[in-house]
């Protein structure tokens, strides 16, 4: 592979912010993304134009034990306040590992790491279950992001265990009250800033003219957001995948595979904006870059996920991005949902 007279290394092992631990990953048509150890944490995911597609804050402490602020933090063994352990579990502010011998895992994409965490024996104290959890990073041709999350109970003793999960996907906007998400309205959610109470969207499309931080229940097949500036279009998938190789143009955006196990959801949609007040709150947040993001979060919270010994969870997400202008120059996500 050959880039401008220079050689492109499709997974290349580096250093990142503070020395740590970051793998690059390059596709042949330009595309890159970068994933760091520390959280298995996805921190860069760029077009071939080398346009950055998520948003990372200018303040984020790349430092133990914060977690990153932005790119895409894996929330495991609990997301959010949704239990007793810390706000969206330990996995996000762990050191994971390169996992040198992964069990087969058919893929097309040559740019491509896996990263393997157990628990330390800390982490047993917290949370007594052994486990491993694999991740699998890989850009596709076209400049593709997957993710797909391998999570396997390892308990000697026969203790099951039930965890909830997110892929708390940062994604970068021009203008937050430029920004539409169409497929969720008339949803049920659970909104966080009213004590998890449940209510039913009205209207039509979100828009953001303020804080939100909500739970969509039952969403649908797909999901997307538009970014007028940018003429870049979202679509969320949450249906099965049986070969991500083969998705039309209009297929863009996120594609979500639930569950290999059939209890339990991976597609309640989490949403959120901090707005500009909680924005302040935040140290490792600037004042105003609210205007310039959006979380759009792949989850399993309301029913979680529980596995025997033996058993394992597969939770995939899948993200593309696309120019707006290729949907005829009209945004009609709801022909993209209905047509895809
Ligand atoms: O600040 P963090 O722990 O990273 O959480 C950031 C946000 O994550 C999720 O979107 C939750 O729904 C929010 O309630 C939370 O504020």
């Amino acid at each position: 592979m050959a880039a401008s007279g220079s050689e492109r290394v499709a997974v290349e092992k580096c250093k990142g912010i503070n020395g740590l631990d970051k793998v690059v990953l390059r596709e042949p048509r330009g595309s890159t993304a970068e994933v760091y150890l520390y959280g298995a944490h996805v921190t860069s995911w760029k077009n071939d134009h080398g346009e950055e597609l998520l948003f990372v804050s200018s303040k984020a402490i790349f430092k133990p034990p914060k977690a990153i602020r932005g790119g895409i933090p894996i929330c495991f063994p609990q997301f959010g306040s949704h239990g007793s352990l810390e706000q969206h579990g330990f996995a996000r502010n762990r050191f994971w590992s390169i996992d040198t011998d992964p069990p087969p895992f058919p893929t097309n994409s040559k740019s491509f790491i896996d990263l393997i965490l157990k628990p330390s024996e800390e982490d047993m104290q917290k949370w007594p279950y052994s486990y491993e959890f694999r991740l699998r990073v890989a850009l596709g041709t076209g400049g593709d992001l997957m993710l797909t999350s391998r999570i396997r109970n390892t308990n000697a003793d026969g203790k099951p265990f039930t965890f909830t999960f997110a892929y708390h996907t940062y994604f970068s906007v021009s203008d937050i009250s430029e920004v539409r998400v169409e497929g969720l309205e008339t949803l049920d959610y659970l909104d966080n800033l009213q004590n998890k109470e449940r209510s039913t969207e009205q209207g039509d499309a979100l828009t953001f003219e303020s804080e939100v931080d909500k739970i969509y229940l039952g969403t649908p097949t797909k999901i997307a957001i538009l970014d007028h500036e940018k003429k870049r279009t979202f679509v969320l998938r949450k249906d099965g995948l049986p070969d991500a190789g083969k998705h039309d143009i209009l297929d863009n955006l996120v594609k979500l595979e639930g569950s290999s196990k059939e209890q339990g959801s991976f597609f309640p949609l989490v949403v959120w904006n901090p707005w500009d007040k909680k924005a302040k709150t935040m140290a490792d947040f600037g004042d105003d870059e609210y205007k310039h993001m959006l979380c759009v979060e792949a989850a399993v919270v309301e029913k979680p996920i529980t596995l025997k010994p033996g058993e394992e969870w597969k939770g995939r997400l899948e993200l593309s991005a696309v120019p707006s202008s290729y949907c005829s120059g009209q945004l009609d996500p709801q022909k993209v949902i209905q047509n895809s």
